[in-house]
């Protein structure tokens, strides 16, 4: 018998930047066989009467006369009729909006980073399972195949990871960049950390992490963070960073052994190994390495940009992988997303998670990647405590 196939009806809370991505990737360009379909089916802006129905036609969403559009998100969430909740408004808004979404038991995906410490994502992952909803942030980097063959292919046949530069950087600030704008402005959040370094951290996460199952006795910490704000902007907005994690081993007497390193870089105003037209392009590659992962069979390198992996260049160097004159060899792992920017592929992994729960009472709600996400928030508040990367204590509250 042919599997049943599941409509995600969505809603959208905020019609961001962000938003005017992930939604046309989502739903434009599907196969028709596929076996999660999505439709959007309200939204909520806090824009005027003309926002929604401009930006669904710029954006050319199907049946768009037939979406709901609400000036309330709290009146969405509270009433609408919809499976999961993409909430994508400025950062330090997301504990306060994902709070409500889950008090309204709503499957919600959050944007990046899920909220502004370890603490408040806690604080809402405890709630998602109090009412029995799914749970997940928005880090689709992880989700991309190329992503998913190193953490599963690759990752089990390079040997001990020993050491690892992950770097995000791109000048995403401008000198004609309106002080206004989420990037400069402390109050929405601004900050390379925040911003870029949730996504290099993700990177050292997998390659410290990707094959560590909760039975291993490790731990990974935040041993040196270091921040030089933007000049001339109102502040400090962080901007130049350097973080190193260490990973240990706890023996069986207690003892700690060091495993690995990681040394993670982000910034908004250098280029890193963009090129500089990437912001307005959002597509170029460059040979040096964004992330390099040394373990002791062989690196791993993972070209520009990070958050969109689709190329893996290996370099063997253990003795089952040397020619016959006895160098080392390289492979390049070509894996394209399928289609559009790949932002999508989140999409699918929440929806196949409410299909499966719909109609059964699961008891608990669920979340996806609480423990990769809840890490690297915690080693982002770490870093932040090390480096002195203070926000008003209002944004922070739990
Ligand atoms: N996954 C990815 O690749 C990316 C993720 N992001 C993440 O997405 C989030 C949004 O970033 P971005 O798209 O640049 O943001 P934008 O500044 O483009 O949009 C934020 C939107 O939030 C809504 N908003 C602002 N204030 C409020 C409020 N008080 N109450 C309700 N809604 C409000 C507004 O939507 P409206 O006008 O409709 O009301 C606004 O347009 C950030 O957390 C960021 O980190 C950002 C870029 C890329
Ligand atoms: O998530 C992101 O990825 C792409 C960047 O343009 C943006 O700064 C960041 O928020």
């Amino acid at each position: 018998m042919a599997e049943e196939r599941f409509t995600c009806r969505w809603a959208a809370l905020s019609l961001s930047n962000i938003a005017s991505v992930f939604l046309p990737d989502l739903l434009h360009l599907r196969e028709s066989s596929a076996s999660i379909k999505h439709e959007l089916v309200s939204v909520s802006t806090t824009g005027g009467a003309s926002r929604a129905a401009d930006w669904l036609k710029q954006n050319k969403i199907p049946n768009a006369e037939s979406i709901i559009v609400y000036h309330s998100w709290e009146e969405m969430l509270e009433k609408g009729d919809f499976d999961v909740v993409y909430i994508s408004t400025p950062h330090p808004l997301h504990y306060a909006h994902v709070q409500k979404a889950l008090q309204c038991k709503r499957n919600v995906l959050v944007e990046k980073p899920a909220t502004m410490n370890r603490a408040q994502f806690t604080q809402l992952c405890n709630l998602a399972k109090e009412v029995n909803v799914v749970l997940m942030e928005a880090m689709w980097t992880r989700y991309l195949p190329a992503t998913l063959y190193f953490q599963h292919k690759l990752l089990p046949r390079i040997g001990d990871v020993k050491r690892v530069y992950a770097e995000f950087s791109f000048p995403i600030v401008s000198p004609d960049l309106s002080h206004e704008s989420r990037f400069l402005d402390k109050a929405a959040g601004a900050g390379s950390l925040l911003d870029q370094g949730v996504y290099a951290l993700t990177w050292a996460d997998l390659a410290l992490n990707g094959l560590t199952s909760s039975q291993d006795k490790t731990q990974t910490e935040v041993v040196y963070a270091h921040s030089m704000p933007v000049p001339g902007v109102q502040g400090d907005v962080d901007d130049i960073n350097t973080i190193i994690l260490n990973k240990i081993k706890i023996n069986e007497s207690g003892g700690k052994q060091q495993e690995a390193v990681a040394i993670v870089t982000t910034s908004m105003t250098l280029p890193g190994s963009s090129k500089p037209a990437f912001y307005q392009r959002l597509q170029a590659t460059k040979a040096a390495p964004a992330v390099r992962i040394e373990a002791t069979k062989a690196s791993v390198s993972v070209p520009f940009p990070p958050i969109r992996p689709q190329e893996l260049y290996v370099q063997w160097y253990d003795e089952e992988h040397l020619d016959e004159n006895g160098f080392e060899t390289d492979e390049v792992i070509k894996m394209p997303v399928e289609r559009g920017w790949g932002i999508w592929y989140q999409a699918d992994v929440i929806a196949e998670r409410v299909a499966r729960r719909n109609g059964n009472d699961q008891g608990t709600g669920e979340v996806i990647g609480e423990e990769e996400s809840g890490r690297v928030i915690g080693w982002m508040d770490r870093a932040r405590e090390m480096a002195g990367i203070v926000y008003d204590a209002a944004l922070e509250q739990v």
